[in-house]
């Protein structure tokens, strides 16, 4: 969902109660979507190379382009939130304790020490991706991308890591009827995985349990997947894979027993976040160019292929026994 111009309002009003100094950088940033948002590309003249301030502020609206009005209203408000979350209530929160953002119906999304942690927040359905959650999945990955941490991590709360696509997904059909709805689902699908594939920095999945359909099959697209050994991850042929087995697939990067899980993986991840922030989005970048091209088209081919798939009896009969098992025991 686009931030509308109230929520670009309430972002400017939550701007002044920051209390924290967010930094210069950071400043001209919001300087620069703000102009963007509110009078659109830069036409004024450049100033003088001694007025340094008024030079500086120029460049960064300028660096924008021709970025259009509603881009720059979401972007401002994405990067309010990520400071929202990071700096606003800094004096209040113990060290140590995740600072938390506001904003999200589906997630938990925090920012602390460099590290910014999606958390899927529907545990009493196995953190099943409802159509809300894949637009919450995005918006906050876009924030992550241009906030001030090094690494993002993406996990879930409860038992589950994901159980996959919510089913009752399937049963929300617009008047255009169930090809309207495929067709829907593969737009969607096809710009959520597109995230994962241009996400800029570190991205990091911490399995810390079962994992189902998507949320198993975007794992490749994570620089490191570190699991639980109670993670286990139904794939092709409806096979039940354990984490070591994922391992040694090459899906996951390390597994840890369940009772040193947390300890272990944030003793990680809290040293990569001390890693210089711009060699580790260099050396994502470069390792990742060769192949991006590659994924997106493999991305709207599988989307396509899956359009079909949906409408096949098979798909139906496979939604239609798990919405109605509760009604067969
Ligand atoms: C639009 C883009 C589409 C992209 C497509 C992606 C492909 C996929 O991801 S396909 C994978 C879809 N997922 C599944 O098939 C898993 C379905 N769920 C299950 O098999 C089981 O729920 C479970 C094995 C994950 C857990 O079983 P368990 O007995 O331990 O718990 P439950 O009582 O079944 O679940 C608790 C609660 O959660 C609801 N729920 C769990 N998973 C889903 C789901 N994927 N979709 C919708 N709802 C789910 C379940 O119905 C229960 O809800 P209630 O307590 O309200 O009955």
């Amino acid at each position: 969902m686009r931030a509308s111009q109230k929520d670009f309002e309430n972002a400017m009003n939550q701007v002044k109660l920051l209390k924290k100094d967010p930094g210069n950088e950071v400043k001209l940033k919001l300087y620069a979507l703000y102009k963007q948002a509110t009078e659109g590309p830069c036409n004024m003249p450049k100033p003088g190379v001694f007025d340094l301030i008024n030079k500086a502020k120029w460049d960064a609206w300028n660096t924008l382009g021709s970025l259009p009005k509603e881009t720059a209203r979401q972007n401002y408000v994405d990067l309010v939130s990520s400071l929202s979350s990071s700096l606003e209530s800094s004096s209040q929160v113990e060290p140590g304790t995740d600072r938390k953002s506001t904003g999200y119906e589906t997630l938990m999304v925090t920012s602390e020490d460099g590290i910014t942690k999606i958390t899927l927040n529907r545990p009493a359905k196995k953190n099943a991706i409802n159509i809300e959650m894949y637009h919450e999945i995005m918006r906050a990955l876009k924030a992550a991308s241009k906030d001030d941490s090094s690494i993002t991590v993406l996990t879930g709360n409860g038992d589950y890591y994901s159980s996959g696509n919510d089913l009752t997904n399937f049963t929300d059909i617009p008047p255009g009827g169930v090809e309207e709805k495929a067709k829907n689902s593969a737009i969607l699908l096809r710009e959520f995985v597109g995230c994962f594939i241009d996400f800029p920095k570190p991205l990091i999945a911490m399995v810390n349990g079962p994992a189902v359909g998507i949320s198993v099959t975007i794992l490749g697209l994570f620089d490191a997947v570190y699991a639980s050994d109670r993670a286990t991850e139904m794939l092709v042929f409806g096979k039940k894979l354990t984490a070591g087995e994922a391992c040694a697939q090459g899906l996951v990067t390390e597994v840890f027993p369940d009772s040193t899980f947390q300890k272990e993986v944030w003793t990680r991840l809290k040293a990569f976040a001390k890693l210089p922030p711009n060699a580790m989005r260099i050396s994502k970048e470069v390792i990742r160019n060769r192949e991006k091209e590659k994924l997106h088209a493999v991305n709207a081919e599988e989307c396509s292929v899956l359009q079909e798939r949906w409408l096949s009896d098979e798909c139906m009969n496979a939604v239609m026994n798990f919405l109605s098992r509760k009604s067969n025991l």
